[in-house]
């Protein structure tokens, strides 16, 4: 495709969507803007952006598709200053906000003026921010969910998929109530406990600080995300307040419960609470992007010396593969030999990869 983008928030998700876009559209020019211009300075150094700007009106009046990518109470706000803007016609607003409801209220004042909006939401993200932690391929494999309304044009929905194809993302249409319903499930309601669980310990701490010394890998993973911006998500929990109230009022409910079979020693009603909830997890469907994040490992039998890491990895770098992990297991057979497990997102990388090391070297290779 050919055209002007204009992206709107240069932060994670602009950044990675704008890469995303660059690379499989060649003939795109980027703008940007953004209120903090240190992620305007850093977009441009990094190549995310093709050209900033200071006025709204000037980039946003010569653009072909416009991807507000800020927290999603401010989002609202540049949504009813575009619409009494000068707009090309056929332009496609989108944005890729975590809440979808009120984003797609406001919405009518564009429609209403005949400009097409979209609502989006790529499904997959990080707890880090700004133009620096953005990636063109942050949003291969995961969900990316739209949200038009019953009046927009198709052809403008295939439109916009054609621009963000380069994300490798799935879209899903859904609606803005089932999208809210669905995220504060998973996603917002999560969050707040993940923050409620952090607040705990800093309690805990203050009596005795070796609560933050000894928090271990269990606590890191299940607080991981409490590190994420907290203006995106004191935005998130306004707008999704209802849903999460609701939520609220379920999880306490359940913790009333649990807290009463522990108060009964009730044995039996304790190991059904983890159980249930194990099976559930495990059965969760496995993919690079989803909750069970998927491990295509290699094991490489490899002559136990330095640099036998950097050799193996040197290899895949020649040949353009990319790896997620490596990691050595115990050394054994008189320690001649170690094994290199390394990881993969795809099948396909896996596959390239045994091929290369059987090319290049004689050591073993086996897949689990
Ligand atoms: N972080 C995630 O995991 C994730 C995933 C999917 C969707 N989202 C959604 O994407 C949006 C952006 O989140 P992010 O993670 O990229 O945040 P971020 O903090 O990395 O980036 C936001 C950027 O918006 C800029 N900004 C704020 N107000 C602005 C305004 N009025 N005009 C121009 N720029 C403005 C900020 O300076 C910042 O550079 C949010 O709506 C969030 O809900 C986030
Ligand atoms: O992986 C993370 O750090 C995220 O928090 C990503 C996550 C999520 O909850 O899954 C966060 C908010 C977005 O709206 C979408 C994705």
């Amino acid at each position: 495709m050919r055209g002007n983008v204009f992206i709107i928030g240069l932060g994670l998700i602009g950044g990675s969507v704008a890469l995303a876009i660059k690379q499989h559209h060649r003939d795109v020019r980027i703008i940007g803007y953004d209120v903090n211009q240190k992620n305007v300075q850093l977009a441009k150094m990094l190549g995310i952006i093709d050209e900033d700007c200071d006025v709204l009106e000037e980039a946003a009046s010569k653009a072909d598709l416009i991807i507000i990518s800020v927290p999603v109470i401010e989002t609202e706000r540049i949504m009813r200053t575009l619409s009494s803007m000068d707009l090309k016609q056929g332009v496609i607003i989108t944005d890729v906000g975590s809440t979808k409801q009120g984003i797609s209220d406001t919405a009518k004042c564009l429609t209403n003026k005949g400009i097409c909006f979209i609502g989006g939401h790529p499904m997959a993200g990080s707890h880090k921010s700004g133009p620096g932690a953005a990636k063109a391929r942050l949003f291969e494999n995961a969900f990316y969910l739209l949200t038009p309304n019953e009046e927009t044009d198709i052809e403008k929905i295939e439109q916009l998929k054609s621009w963000l194809e380069g994300t490798q993302a799935n879209f899903l249409v859904v609606t803005p109530e089932e999208h809210d319903r669905l995220t504060g499930v998973i996603s917002h309601f999560p969050h707040i406990i993940a923050a409620g669980l952090v607040q705990q310990a800093k309690n805990y701490n203050i009596e005795n600080s070796l609560v933050s010394r000894l928090a271990a890998g269990g606590f890191r993973d299940i607080t991981r995300i409490a590190s994420s911006s907290p203006v995106m998500w004191r935005d998130i929990s306004i707008q999704n307040k209802t849903v999460l109230l609701d939520l609220m009022d379920d999880w306490l409910k359940e913790m009333e419960r649990v807290k009463s079979v522990l108060i009964q020693d009730d044995a039996e009603s304790i190991l059904g609470f983890f159980k249930s909830a194990k099976e559930f997890r495990d059965e969760l469907p496995v993919h690079a992007k989803g909750a069970i994040p998927a491990f295509y490992d290699l094991y490489i039998d490899v002559p136990d010396y330095p640099g036998i890491i950097s050799e193996i990895t040197g290899y895949f770098a020649q040949e353009g593969i990319s790896i997620t992990n490596i990691r050595i297991l115990e050394t054994r057979e008189e320690e001649i030999y170690g094994v290199l497990v390394v990881s993969f997102q795809t099948d396909y990388d896996r596959s390239k990869a045994e091929k290369c090391i059987k090319h290049r070297t004689n050591y073993g290779t086996f897949i689990a």
